[in-house]
């Protein structure tokens, strides 16, 4: 089974390549392919990425192949990585939302289209770059939809996981329960969904609430402007007390500040955003179906707010080698079923200048304000 990983030679490219082949997750015998762009910077650095990780791992690398145009992308799984991100760090002005979209869903646009036409018809695109949701609509309105995964929800739900187990004092593999919505500000924590082994329904319920002490969703996005507005304070004279800040908070919170301050300390997230994609390439190659939670493209498969959803929502869905197959989400509380249709409708409202008929229009006129109504212009992390 093959690999390609589009902007190779990004920060998160770079990492997920790396891991990759650190971790052996490709036999010596498959290809991974380094994907650069002709004329950038990337196109020269794509070749010395490729000497760089046959230096460190030779003994097993897997075939290390350079692509430059991407007619030339030909691969069992391919991972999205490429275009702009905002940059790390708490100076100047980060693009909004909407700026990345314009910038980022040319590039979707150029792979969807190659990969379309030149592509095996049976590849399973993860969608990394952001904004997330709308590299899968793109992608997804080209390859057919159960082709195309993003990533977003599955990095968000390790986060959650993470935070809750940290919490409890146990090993994160121990702790269940996924994300949804939105990758960014618009995530969903499923509370509904958290599961802790060992725990009985009634155990389980009993931390679920010391956890999350006595909040719920409707109070969230309050709760993550407020966080960002502190952190920027605190972290203005002493980073590290932004970080422990951050540390006295409930886990959703704390799911969603933890990323944010990354980036704002200059830091970026490319180390988890790797590792997290790297499941979901694992996840494909091995052949076996496992529940992930993932930006999908729906057709009508979940309701929230009483509604159908038709657009693209991170949900746990099982994950194959084909793609994804199903979704898995049990009847929700109303505080998660209204966070839920409020990430689709921003999601919605993100992608649609960009997306089926509007996508004509996009591609000679982009719109340079925002055009949705998210919790906040900002770019995910
Ligand atoms: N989904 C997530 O959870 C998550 C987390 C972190 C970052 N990201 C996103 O991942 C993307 C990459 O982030 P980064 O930090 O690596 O950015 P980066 O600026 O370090 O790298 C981007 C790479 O894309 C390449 N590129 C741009 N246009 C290209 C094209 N048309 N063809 C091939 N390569 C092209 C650039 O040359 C560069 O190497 C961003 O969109 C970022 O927002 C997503």
């Amino acid at each position: 089974m093959d690999v390609a990983v589009l902007g190779a030679t990004g920060d998160v490219g770079r990492q997920i390549c790396t891991q990759l082949v650190e971790r052996q997750v490709l036999p010596t015998t498959s290809r991974l392919q380094l994907v650069g762009r002709p004329g950038g910077t990337s196109g020269r650095a794509v070749h010395g990425l490729r000497a760089d990780l046959v230096d460190a791992y030779d003994e097993h690398a897997p075939l290390l192949d350079v692509a430059l145009d991407p007619a030339e992308v030909v691969a069992d799984v391919v991972v999205v990585a490429a275009g702009r991100t905002a940059p790390a760090g708490s100076g100047g002005v980060p693009p909004s939302r909407a700026v990345l979209a314009a910038a980022n869903a040319d590039v979707f646009r150029a792979y969807a289209d190659a990969l379309a036409a030149h592509g095996s018809g049976s590849e399973v695109v993860v969608v990394v770059s952001n904004p997330v949701e709308l590299g899968v609509a793109i992608l997804a309105e080209r390859l057919g939809r159960h082709r195309v995964v993003g990533m977003g929800a599955w990095l968000d739900t390790l986060r959650f996981r993470r935070e809750i187990a940290v919490q409890l004092g146990v090993r994160r593999h121990r702790v269940g329960g996924f994300v949804g919505g939105q990758h960014g500000d618009d995530a969903v924590p499923l509370w509904s969904t958290v599961r802790i082994s060992g725990l009985d329904v009634a155990e389980r319920q009993r931390a679920v609430a010391r956890l999350r002490q006595g909040r719920t969703l409707a109070t969230f996005p309050a709760e993550v402007a407020r966080a960002k507005a502190e952190l920027l304070t605190v972290a203005a004279t002493d980073v590290a007390a932004a970080f422990a800040l951050i540390d006295s908070w409930p886990p959703d919170l704390r799911a969603l500040a933890r990323p944010w301050m990354t980036h704002q300390s200059g830091a970026k997230t490319a180390t988890g955003t790797a590792s997290a994609t790297i499941d979901l390439v694992e996840t494909i190659l091995d052949g076996r179906d496992i529940v992930v939670a993932g930006q999908v493209a729906l057709e009508g498969e979940v309701s929230v707010g009483g509604s159908p959803v038709h657009g693209v929502l991170g949900v746990p869905v099982v994950l194959g080698p084909e793609g994804w197959s199903r979704v898995l989400l049990d009847p929700l509380p109303p505080d998660e079923d209204a966070r839920l249709a409020e990430a689709g409708a921003a999601v919605a409202a993100a992608c649609a200048p960009w997306t089926g008929a509007a996508a004509v229009a996009a591609t000679s006129d982009p719109p340079t304000s925002d055009p949705a109504t998210p919790t906040t212009g900002e770019p995910p992390r």
